[in-house]
């Protein structure tokens, strides 16, 4: 196993004014060799903590963790020379050039000076970043910078690469050219733990994913086995200018209708039969004088599991 928890708990003290606060609260965590595996959650979920404690930089307060097969507590020096670590910030040293910085991570490593210069060269060929070779830090875009900082990463080689929250603040074009470099490196071999609060990532991406919210894990399995047993429902939310009608709520009856949530004039269907459905609210909105101010119809998605295991709305 490349990673695992057990019970793992991390509770930021109190420090002034500000309370302690549970961040992660008892996780477990499987993530075998090889595989491609995301924890995934809205902002604040505990992702970052979690991540920090595997990578050992954030000391657990309860539960176990291991990576490759060490303790995160004990085994912290052992852990550092077989982990690569991307983090969310751009933490690449301006006063070395993009070959630099991989080079001097190589030789931080070990590597003699002449097999870190070639592994930095071919890391950087491999990851299209040839031409930025000698460009400062501040010189290339976000997308180059976040490349650059993920060959920095694999320049010893790690068996287990961490990623948290790879692609924030990317823009769309630049981020699928990211899920294909990672795509590459796990079809390489390459076992990698990815942080994300973007769905769309989690599914175009992950062979098994964590959804986690308030810390702790509400579900986890393949994407497919999440919607199968969590939301294979299609989602239809209707905003009524007023109190939803009456017949509303008459539908949780009807075959192919799992659930219907009613919340003054907001009504959420969840439906494994949707066809028509959103028409017929509104008609009968139409048929009691009140009026639809919005509706959408979500397909079944994580965005749809993680609407029905914790009834919020993902998007922030
Ligand atoms: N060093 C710290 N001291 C105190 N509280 C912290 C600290 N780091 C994180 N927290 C709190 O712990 C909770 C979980 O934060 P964490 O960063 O792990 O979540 P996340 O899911 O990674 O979110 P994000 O994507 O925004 O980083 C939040 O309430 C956050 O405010």
């Amino acid at each position: 196993m490349a990673v695992r928890t057990v019970g793992l708990e991390k509770t930021y003290a109190a420090s002034g004014q500000r309370p302690e606060v549970p961040a992660v609260r008892g996780i477990d965590l499987d993530v075998r060799r090889g595989e491609f595996f995301g924890l995934l959650g809205p902002n604040g979920a505990g992702k970052s903590t979690t991540i920090g404690m595997l990578t050992t930089l954030v000391v657990p307060t309860g539960g176990s963790a291991t990576v490759c097969g060490l303790d995160v507590v004990k085994d912290a020096v052992a852990i550092k020379r077989r982990i690569g670590v991307v983090s969310q910030q751009n933490s690449l040293d301006s006063d070395l050039d993009v070959f630099e910085n991989l080079e001097f991570r190589g030789r931080y490593f070990g590597l003699s000076a002449r097999d870190a210069r070639r592994r930095a060269d071919e890391l950087l060929e491999l990851f299209g970043l040839t031409e930025q070779r000698g460009g400062k830090p501040f010189e290339i875009s976000g997308g180059q910078a976040k490349r650059v900082m993920i060959c920095r990463a694999l320049m010893h080689g790690p068996e287990v690469l961490f990623l948290d929250e790879p692609t924030a603040g990317l823009d769309p074009q630049t981020r699928t050219n990211l899920w294909e470099v990672l795509r590459g490196l796990q079809a390489a071999g390459q076992t990698i733990l990815l942080t994300t609060h973007y769905m769309e990532e989690a599914e175009a991406l992950c062979d098994r994913v964590a959804v986690v919210d308030h810390g702790e894990v509400l579900a986890s399995g393949t994407v497919d086995q999440l919607k199968s047993n969590a939301g294979a429902d299609t989602v239809i939310t209707v905003a009524y200018d007023s109190a939803a009608p009456e017949e509303v709520r008459g539908l949780s009856e009807r075959t192919g209708i799992s659930k219907v949530e009613i919340n003054g004039g907001q009504v959420r269907v969840f439906a494994a039969e949707p066809e028509g459905l959103l028409g017929e609210l509104v008609a009968i909105g139409a048929g009691a004088g009140v009026g639809v101010t919005d509706a959408t119809q979500l397909r079944p998605s994580l965005e749809t599991v993680f609407l029905t295991l914790t009834g919020r709305d993902y998007r922030e």
